[in-house]
């Protein structure tokens, strides 16, 4: 796809503030670094289906149109507020497979999974600034009262046994605000 197109997402980090780039590139845990920040840290699951996916991700992660997927979506909070939008999709065909365990993990991080297994290899991150319209904008904004005109987000595949799961997150204004 062209980096121009709409639905492009980017290798580089282009216009972005050192703070937004200080979480936004870092390929650790995420989890670990909010916990390091926040003495009150959780994951709330608010939706988990299997569905059909968007076409930008079916390219990423080579499946038709008609093929299934789980679809898990998550907010990571320090206390009472949302920080991150976290949206991760798993070929159906493969939850019997490497990801069979992602189903069950409830408000449990998927980062403990993906960041204990040595075996789980990462891909290069990708990067968006997304706005009103763009599905992942409208969803991770649900929870929120004041809504900015846009979200940094980013994205990778973790691979084990050579079945992915395709891994975005939105970074939500609050996170900013995450003394380290
Ligand atoms: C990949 C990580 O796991 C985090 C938790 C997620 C979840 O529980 O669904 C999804 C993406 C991340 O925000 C991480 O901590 O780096």
């Amino acid at each position: 796809m062209n980096k121009d197109h709409p639905l492009a997402w980017h290798a580089a980090l282009i216009s972005v503030s050192q703070h937004h780039r200080f979480w936004l590139q870092d390929r650790g845990s995420l989890t670990r670094r909010i916990q390091n920040c926040c003495a009150k840290f959780c994951v709330k699951r608010v939706f988990q289906s299997l569905s059909r996916i968007y076409e930008d991700e079916q390219r990423v992660m080579g499946l038709r149109a008609s093929e299934l997927a789980l679809v898990r979506e998550v907010y990571l909070y320090c206390g009472d507020t949302p920080v991150v939008f976290a949206h991760s999709v798993v070929a159906h065909k493969d939850l019997r497979g490497a990801w069979r365990g992602l189903s069950g993990l409830g408000n449990k991080s998927l980062g403990t999974v993906l960041f204990t297994n040595p075996k789980i290899k990462r891909t290069p991150l990708e990067f968006k600034k997304i706005s009103r319209g763009h599905f992942l904008y409208d969803r991770a904004c649900a929870r929120l009262s004041v809504k900015p005109h846009n979200l940094w987000a980013r994205r990778s595949l973790f691979t084990l046994h050579g079945q992915s799961i395709l891994v975005t997150e939105v970074f939500l204004p609050a996170i900013l605000d995450l003394t380290l």
